[in-house]
């Protein structure tokens, strides 16, 4: 693991070492199975999506970019996103690097329709549960911070609340420890974590590899109709936009282009 990586996972185990003093397992599958009804199929609205799927992102900085947005109004942001035609929201809650909050998951699906995946840098059974309870409709596992067991717990756990689950990869053989772990969404990150720089070379280098069946989301340095028309033609099911959508004064023009993208593809 990176050093960058390894930081925000030890980060993130400290925070759930206090979370579980304060709520523990059990009182969180509780909740988290008390709210199964208000699921929202993740795969679905991905597989279902009409022309390239579209997974918005709500984020306000980030390690590699800063501060991307001085204010933000999560609330506000997933009602654009939703009238602009996405078909998921992807919340950052990571706090020290990202200035996020698991409570925007919340407010996010509060304020839409569409399903909310939980981005963090997540490890456990306990923060999946958590994330259910707080009302994710899917998680986030990244398979560079993850042991091959640590991988498979997240996906146990996830199955019990109908939580779907993005297995994010950036090598081949994070691709085949995605693909072992049964993983049916994948997120080809094309952010190299020790660099910072994107290169969407990245999917379509790894697109060949993956099985069919699978759903791949293209991640990062997503900007232009051009970019998804590139990867859609590769094979990837859509994208994760995260700076460019929370740069743009008018999200649904920007949306409307990346999704514009499949007619000439
Ligand atoms: O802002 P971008 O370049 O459009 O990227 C979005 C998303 O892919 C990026 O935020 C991301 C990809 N994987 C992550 C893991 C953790 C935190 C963030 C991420």
């Amino acid at each position: 693991m990176n050093d960058m990586l390894e930081k925000l996972y030890a980060a993130k185990a400290a925070v759930r070492e206090s979370d579980e003093a304060r709520e523990p397992l059990a009182v969180l599958r509780e909740r988290a199975l008390s709210r199964m009804r208000e699921r929202r199929n993740f795969r679905e609205a991905l597989a279902g999506a009409r022309g390239p799927a579209i997974i918005a992102e709500i984020k306000r900085a980030s390690p590699s970019v800063g501060i991307i947005v001085p204010k933000l109004d999560p609330s506000e942001i997933a009602r654009e996103y939703e009238a602009a035609g996405a078909d998921a929201i992807s919340v950052l809650t990571e706090s020290d690097h990202f200035l996020g909050d698991l409570a925007y998951v919340d407010i996010a699906r509060a304020a839409s329709t569409l399903p909310i995946l939980r981005k963090d840098f997540l490890s456990s059974r306990y923060e999946v549960a958590q994330s259910a309870a707080y009302g994710a409709d899917a998680v986030l596992a990244i398979v560079a911070g993850l042991s091959d067991e640590r991988l498979a717990e997240m996906v146990d756990e996830a199955r019990r609340y109908a939580l779907g689950v993005l297995v994010e990869v950036h090598t081949e053989d994070e691709l085949r420890r995605a693909v072992a772990a049964g993983a049916r969404i994948l997120g080809i990150n094309n952010r190299n974590l020790h660099t910072f720089e994107t290169d969407l070379a990245v999917t379509e280098e790894l697109l060949p590899l993956v099985p069919s069946g699978t759903i791949v989301i293209s991640e990062s340095g997503v900007k232009s109709q051009d970019d998804v028309r590139r990867l859609v033609a590769q094979g990837a099911r859509g994208v994760l936009v995260g700076e460019s959508l929370m740069r743009s004064d008018d999200k649904h023009e920007a949306i409307r282009a990346l999704k514009g993208a499949t007619v000439t593809a």
